[in-house]
């Protein structure tokens, strides 16, 4: 799997014209220079509405952006001239797609200050993102998005949903096994260590799921210095009947004012190896003496919970749009991923950007393989290149990404009037495109 050093790809010349036209400076932040740094992270909060980091908090979070390739937007006319106007971070982490793993271009950090909004300066640093992430031979970007308004515009279309849930413990009772093995306390430096390296074990089984880093886990564990209630969070470990790990959980617990018993214990990040150790962190928390609200989010769809109560109904659940692709190169991401059917369709792919636009001839053998083949000769191709007649489904490019994982049916897209083609050629698609289970993205981004 290529992996480029994203700190080296060049910077996008129509997006820094762009935004100079606009009296703005389009550039890259040097880690190793403190205060642009220092700036960068401030500008972070500012943008995602957080009050003005302590030096601790940004002390906390200079290790998370090493080996990114960080970009801010600057304005000479501002008094803060360290303070970027605008930011963007990225980064290549692989994902799992079916049957196999891609480079993924990361982006994440995406801010305009109030002051400088809706004059264009996302649009030029998205599609900035998305040029050199093409021209560095990545195939796919993704993110995970504060509004599901903002993205579809750039292509980029849901691919995974998390659930979050809400259970009332005095209702939900316990209908799972009784564990087989151990729960232990971890310090927060140990929870951290405990939940990367389960991630890294098992990220692959989990379509839609990517690397992740330490600074995540330690922010997790409530180890990140400065990190919001971040004292108050506690781990655990569950080690399986033979004392192997194969589960962590980071919860704090919020306690009710008015009734000690009724007290809220939220957990922020719960990964095991095996059904049991999940089931096994699930019990303890929802056993916890004086606890009456267990909430949990960013948990799959497919989670077995209501199957391990008593009472299903205790458990309540919002299901959301989590993780966000956008193809690339389509060619690449069709010959990386598995298909559950053979196949044959032509897609009119239509891409504003430009990166997948054309007509695609996307087969699949029944040994699995498959390929996306440009109709009308080799180079871009271009709809006019296909004579029409042959195209049996036209699509967005972000409707293509939501369904390139498996999560999402053709057919609904059909319904809904965001793609077109006949009911034959989507039932194929999706049958072709189905994979065991739902696809999950474990962490945001
Ligand atoms: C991957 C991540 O990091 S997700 C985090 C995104 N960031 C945040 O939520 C922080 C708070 N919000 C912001 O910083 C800004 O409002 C941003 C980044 C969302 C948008 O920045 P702006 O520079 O104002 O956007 P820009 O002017 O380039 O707008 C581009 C287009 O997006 C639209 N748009 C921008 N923000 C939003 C929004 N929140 N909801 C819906 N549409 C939006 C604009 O109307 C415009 O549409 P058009 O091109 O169809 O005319």
């Amino acid at each position: 799997m290529i992996q480029p050093d994203v700190r080296t790809v060049e910077l996008d010349r129509n997006s820094r014209e762009r935004l100079r036209a606009g009296g703005l400076d389009y550039r890259r932040v040097d880690p190793s220079d403190e205060a642009a740094l220092d700036g960068f992270i401030r500008s972070i909060a500012r943008g995602f509405i957080e009050g003005e980091p302590t030096e601790q908090m940004v002390a906390g979070s200079r290790p998370g952006q090493v080996g990114r390739r960080l970009i801010g937007v600057y304005d000479e006319a501002s008094p803060q001239a360290e303070r970027p106007v605008a930011t963007v971070g990225s980064w290549v982490a692989p994902v799992t797609v079916p049957g196999g793993e891609l480079p993924m271009w990361a982006v994440s950090e995406v801010t305009v200050a109030p002051t400088h909004r809706r004059r264009g300066i996302a649009r030029a640093m998205l599609e900035g993102e998305l040029r050199a992430a093409a021209s560095a031979g990545v195939p796919i970007a993704g993110l995970t998005a504060s509004e599901a308004t903002i993205y579809g515009r750039y292509g980029f279309g849901p691919a995974t949903w998390q659930s979050r849930w809400t259970v009332d413990t005095r209702r939900a009772g316990w209908a799972g096994a009784e564990p087989e093995g151990a729960l232990h306390y971890l310090g927060q430096e140990a929870a951290a260590e405990a939940l990367g390296r389960l991630h890294e074990r098992t990220r692959r089984t989990r379509i839609g799921d990517i690397e992740g880093w330490p600074v995540r886990w330690r922010q997790l564990s409530g180890a990140k210095p400065g990190e919001p209630h971040g004292e108050s969070v506690r781990g655990v470990r569950y080690l399986d009947a033979a004392g192997e790990l194969r589960g962590a959980m980071v919860y704090r617990i919020a306690e009710s004012d008015d009734d000690w018993a009724r007290s809220r214990l939220e957990i922020r990040h719960l990964i095991g190896e095996t059904p049991e150790a999940r089931a096994a962190l699930w019990r303890f928390a929802l056993q916890h003496d004086l606890v009456g609200t267990v909430t949990a989010g960013f948990r799959p769809v497919d989670e077995p919970l209501p199957w391990l109560l008593d009472d299903a109904r205790a458990a309540t659940r919002t299901i959301e749009d989590h993780g966000w692709l956008r193809i690339l190169d389509l060619p690449a991401v069709f010959a990386a991923r598995r298909f559950a059917a053979p196949l044959d369709v032509v897609l009119r792919v239509a891409d504003p950007l430009g990166f997948a636009d054309g007509v695609w001839r996307v087969e699949a053998r029944a040994d699995g393989s498959g390929r996306a083949t440009p109709l009308g000769g080799a180079g871009a191709p271009h709809a006019s290149e296909a004579d029409g007649s042959g195209v049996d489904i036209e699509i967005g490019v972000a409707e293509l990404s939501s369904l390139y994982l498996g999560g999402v049916s053709a057919r609904s897209l059909a319904e809904a009037g965001r793609l077109r083609g006949d009911t034959s050629a989507t039932r194929r698609l999706d049958a072709a495109l189905r994979i065991e289970g739902e696809p999950f993205l474990s962490i945001m981004y």
